[in-house]
C-alpha cells in the first residue's frame, strides 16, 4: 500500500502533525510526506490513501489574504506558492480512485472560535463527489503561531496509524 501525506503550513506547526501522522502510517503502509509547494506531476502516481492537512485561517482554508496575514507575522513561509484551498480540486481530475482522509490546525483558544480547515476540506471534497475515508480530525497549538499543544504529536502518530490500517483492511477487503 502507498500512502502520500501534503500539507500546507505557515508557521511549521502543520508540517510537525504531517509528519507525525506519517510516522504512524508507516507502520502500515509506503509513505511520503510532501509540502504542497513541492508537489510534482507523478508524485500521486499508483497511490491508495492521501492525507491533506492546512492551517486554520479566518474559520476555514487559507486564502491569500490570510496567508499575506502571516507572512507579515513571519517572514519565512514554509508553504509559499500552493494552498490547500487550491490543490484539493485537482484531486477531482484523477482517474483513479483513491481514499482521502484531512486534518488541520487551529488555535486552541479561545475555545469558542468556531470553524476549521479540515472541516472546509472536507466539505470542498463532498462538492466535488469525492467521500472521506475518516472524518476529519483537528489538531491543536498554543497562540496564533503555535507551538503544538502538547500530545498532539502522539495523538497524530496514533491518527495516522489507525487510518492505514483500516485502509488497508478495506484495500484487501475490495479485492
Ligand atoms: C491569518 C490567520 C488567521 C487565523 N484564523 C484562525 C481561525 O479562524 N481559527 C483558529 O482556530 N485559528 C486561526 N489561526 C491560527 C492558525 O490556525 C495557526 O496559525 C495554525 O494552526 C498554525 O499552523 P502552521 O504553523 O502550520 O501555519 C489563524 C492564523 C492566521 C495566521
Amino acid at each position: 500500500m502507498r500512502t502520500v501525506i501534503v500539507y500546507e503550513s505557515m508557521f511549521g506547526n502543520t508540517r510537525a502533525i504531517a509528519e507525525a501522522i506519517g510516522e504512524g502510517v508507516a507502520e502500515h503502509s509506503d509513505v511520503t510526506v510532501l509540502n504542497l509547494d513541492d508537489i510534482t506531476e507523478g508524485a500521486l502516481a499508483d497511490v491508495d490513501l492521501v492525507v491533506a492537512g492546512g492551517p486554520t485561517h479566518t474559520f476555514g482554508m487559507s486564502r491569500p489574504q490570510t496567508r499575506l496575514d502571516a507572512a507579515n507575522r513571519q517572514p519565512y513561509l514554509v508553504t509559499q506558492r500552493v494552498s490547500l484551498r487550491d490543490w484539493l480540486p485537482t484531486l477531482a481530475d484523477r482517474e483513479a480512485v483513491v481514499d482521502v482522509a484531512v486534518f488541520c490546525t487551529k488555535a486552541a483558544a479561545p475555545r469558542w472560535l468556531p470553524g476549521s480547515a479540515a472541516h472546509s476540506a472536507a466539505r470542498a471534497l463532498k462538492h466535488r463527489h469525492i467521500g472521506l475515508a475518516a472524518k476529519p480530525v483537528v489538531f491543536h497549538v498554543e497562540g496564533m503561531q503555535g507551538p503544538l499543544v502538547p500530545g498532539e504529536l502522539d495523538r497524530a502518530r496514533d491518527w495516522g496509524a489507525e487510518l492505514a490500517h483500516a485502509t488497508k483492511d478495506l484495500k484487501r477487503r475490495r479485492r
